[in-house]
């Protein structure tokens, strides 16, 4: 899916037919400089019937050719958008392909445990009837009736029809990871959802509608433009206007004169006019949301691409966005008089209800260790060291999930109250240093040279005494330092806040080379942090999948949520990804600063051209009634009329040439925004200027050849 849709034969056909259907007024007025080129046609077509209409004094022919020149300029300008748009339709197509109707398993008694659930358990229903807040039992080889969350169990999901990603993934009840698609297929194990959402509103259902209006809608910045570019025609037609009346004024005393021809005069305004720009600014649009979507991200607005492409500010957590995310145990350090078993027990049997990552492999970590059929080594073929062995008990015995103290990211601990009141609590090594009231002097020293690592130290406690450590291990993302780099260049400050240890932070943001991090933040501390950068005046951006970034996510300029976190996050963010790739919002802040240059580039290039044309022009109009005026004429161009259709040729003939630079935006390498200033400046302001006349002068020249308008 995120391969690129070309448009095929059929959709060319469509593209076509669109531009001509939009010569409608009724579409046409809602883009003042292409409604005025229509006005301008229509007179031009009067003149071709009427060739002496208004003492006008070109012949048919003539004027028959600038309403042809004209008409094709808006054809051209309408197949632009037309195409853009069918093309980021064919993309909302495909993924809304994945809505198929299956067949569900509904639990007929929703409290059964996931791994107890029989054939009797459930009735066979069509996945139509489901309701919103059923709950289904979903196995392997079985595709996800509808969207939901994962309340018992975990699975692994192939979700490769909405985001092309052969890999699959895990979907776990508790945690980040809960959401599951419908039309995505259970590849082993076996999990209970709930059912989030009504027939025929899944989320990509409202998300890719979301998407289609969003892409229709004009952006702010947009809208900002259009206005400029309708003050500038208004401008242009005052002017031109005065012209015409300026012109029967000198014919009362200049003899042979007879006033100005009006079909000129409107060349003379359309050259003037931002056409080219006005013609592909929707386009422009159009295809930076494609691109995005292209990403497999959804974005709910065109302003928060937009808002991507001017951010100041990007702010990343670290665990899952900067590094994989995959924190797993490596070793338990017991401290003070503690026993290597003590540790691992205490650790085992704080992490035994814990669905985390880190609560997983801990618990699998401590079964390797004290697994005896292990104990002469890993399994066979295994690169990886085996762990050594701890002769210990795990002792599971009286433990009840009741008496589990989930992790959150306000405590940072998580821990289980065992039978005989015995309290086990493990975390962050500042959270449970603050909790215990016994706290050997080690800690510190053993925590600090598993941070400096990058490793991520848990303090475990038992009886609020501090009885040692578990090392937790994750790697970076490849790549990700060039791509932080890369966002860096652009002129985007990147922050990195977390809810790891300091030393752990510094670590890591070391290694990427981040502007600044803060570490051993809670939740509001993130919400904070995005209203002080804004406070500064600076658009934010950040991305989250909890329940506890919904706010902070809300409060983002750009807020991109994981698809796979949770539905609060989902419906906060203005923009999901479905790869759930946090690290893809610098991908975005890349597409939106493609859009806003692109966009930039041509009105650098059509206004530069538009004055050109002004000094082609203007004299090969008034040539008869001024003669003066010659000296303006650099080109020499053989006749007026020759000046006159060369001109009106080029202003049509630049949009198609231009629309594949604007539906592929212009290529950013990474570069500062007074660098790319001036860069732009010099390729399409003076490239602007200097195109018309190379192009208007070979088209002249081609018609003294052919011997027309001489
Ligand atoms: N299952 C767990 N039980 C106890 N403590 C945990 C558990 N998981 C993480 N922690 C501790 O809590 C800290 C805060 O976790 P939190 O999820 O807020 O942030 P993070 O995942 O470390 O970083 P980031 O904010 O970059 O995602 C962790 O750094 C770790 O020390
Ligand atoms: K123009
Ligand atoms: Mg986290």
């Amino acid at each position: 899916m995120s391969t690129t849709q070309s448009i095929d034969f059929d959709q060319q056909r469509e593209a076509i037919k669109q531009s001509i259907l939009r010569f409608d007024p009724r579409h046409l007025v809602k883009n003042p400089v292409l409604f005025v080129v229509e006005v301008g046609t229509a007179v031009a077509l009067l003149l071709t019937v009427y060739p002496s209409l208004f003492e006008a004094s070109g012949s048919r022919v003539y004027y028959g050719l600038i309403t042809v020149l004209l008409a094709s300029t808006i054809l051209f300008a309408n197949y632009a958008e037309a195409y853009a748009e069918l093309e980021g339709a064919a993309h909302a197509d495909s993924l809304r392909e994945l809505q198929t109707e299956t067949e569900a398993k509904r639990l007929r008694d929703s409290d059964v445990a996931v791994e107890n659930v029989g054939a009797d358990d459930y009735e066979t229903v069509d996945g139509g009837a489901l309701e919103e807040g059923d709950i289904v039992f979903v196995e392997e080889g079985d595709v996800i009736p509808r969207d939901g969350t994962v309340i018992d169990g975990s699975a692994s999901v192939d979700e490769s029809a909405i985001t092309g990603e052969s890999d699959p993934v895990i979907r776990r009840s508790g945690g980040d990871r809960t959401s599951v698609v419908g039309g995505t297929e259970v590849l082993s194990d076996r999990i209970k959802v709930e059912v989030t959402s009504a027939a025929g509103e899944s989320f990509l259902d409202k998300m890719i509608d979301l998407v289609e209006d969003a892409t229709r809608q004009k952006t702010p910045n947009e809208i900002a433009m259009t206005i400029l570019l309708s003050g500038m025609t208004l401008m242009f037609v005052v002017a031109v206007a005065t012209m015409y009346f300026f012109g029967d004024y000198l014919a009362t005393f200049i003899t042979g004169f007879t006033g100005l021809d009006v079909a000129e005069l409107i060349a003379l305004l359309i050259a003037l006019m931002p056409t080219t720009i006005g013609a592909l600014l929707a386009a422009i649009r159009v295809a930076g949301m494609t691109r995005v979507t292209r990403r497999n991200v959804i974005a709910k607005s065109g302003r928060a691409v937009e808002a991507a492409g001017d951010l100041d500010t990007l702010i990343l957590d670290k665990t899952g966005t900067i590094t994989t995310g995959e924190r797993v145990a490596q070793d338990f350090h017991p401290l003070g008089d503690a026993t290597d078993e003590e540790v691992v027990r205490a650790s085992y049997q704080s992490s035994l209800y814990d669905e985390t990552t880190e609560g997983r492999s801990i618990v699998e970590l401590a079964e390797k260790m004290s697994d005896e059929s292990r104990a002469d080594g890993g399994e066979v073929g295994s690169s990886i060291e085996p762990p050594r062995q701890v002769d210990t008990d795990l002792g599971t015995i009286g433990l009840s999930e009741e008496n589990f103290v989930p992790f959150s990211a306000e405590t940072r601990m998580s821990g289980i109250d065992l039978p005989d009141g015995t309290e086990i609590r493990k975390g962050a090594v500042d959270a449970v240093e603050e909790y215990a009231t016994s706290v050997p002097g080690k800690l510190r020293s053993v925590s600090n040279s598993i941070s400096d690592n990058g490793g991520t130290p848990l303090a475990v406690a038992v009886d609020e005494t501090v009885i040692g450590i578990i090392e937790l291990q994750d790697e970076l993302k490849p790549g990700i330092a060039d791509r932080i780099a890369q966002i860096q260049t652009m002129g985007v400050e990147t922050i990195m806040a977390t809810g790891d240890n300091e030393r752990t932070a510094k670590w890591v943001a070391d290694q990427v080379g981040i502007d600044r991090f803060y570490a051993e933040f809670d939740p509001e501390e993130k919400i904070e942090l995005v209203e002080e950068v804004q406070d500064e005046g600076k658009l934010v951006g950040m991305t989250g999948d909890g329940t506890n970034d919904a706010p902070a996510l809300a409060k983002a300029d750009v807020g991109l949520a994981m698809n796979a976190g949770t539905n609060a996050a989902k419906e906060a963010g203005n923009m999901v990804d479905l790869d759930s790739n946090p690290s893809k919002i610098i991908e975005v802040v890349g597409i939106g600063k493609q859009l806003l240059m692109t966009r930039g580039a041509l009105t650098t290039f059509s206004i530069a051209n538009d004055v050109a044309k002004y000094f082609v022009l203007l004299p090969a109009i008034l040539a008869a009634a001024l003669p003066g005026l010659a000296a303006m004429d650099v080109l020499n161009l053989s006749t007026p009329q020759s000046a006159v259709v060369a001109t009106l040729v080029y202003n049509a003939v630049i949009i198609p040439l231009l629309i594949p630079l604007a539906l592929r935006g212009i290529d950013y390498e990474a570069q500062s925004g007074s660098e790319l200033l001036r860069k732009n400046l010099v390729v399409y302001g003076l490239g602007g200027l200097i195109a018309p006349f190379v192009f208007i002068k070979a088209i002249d020249l081609l018609f003294v050849f052919m011997g027309v308008f001489q």
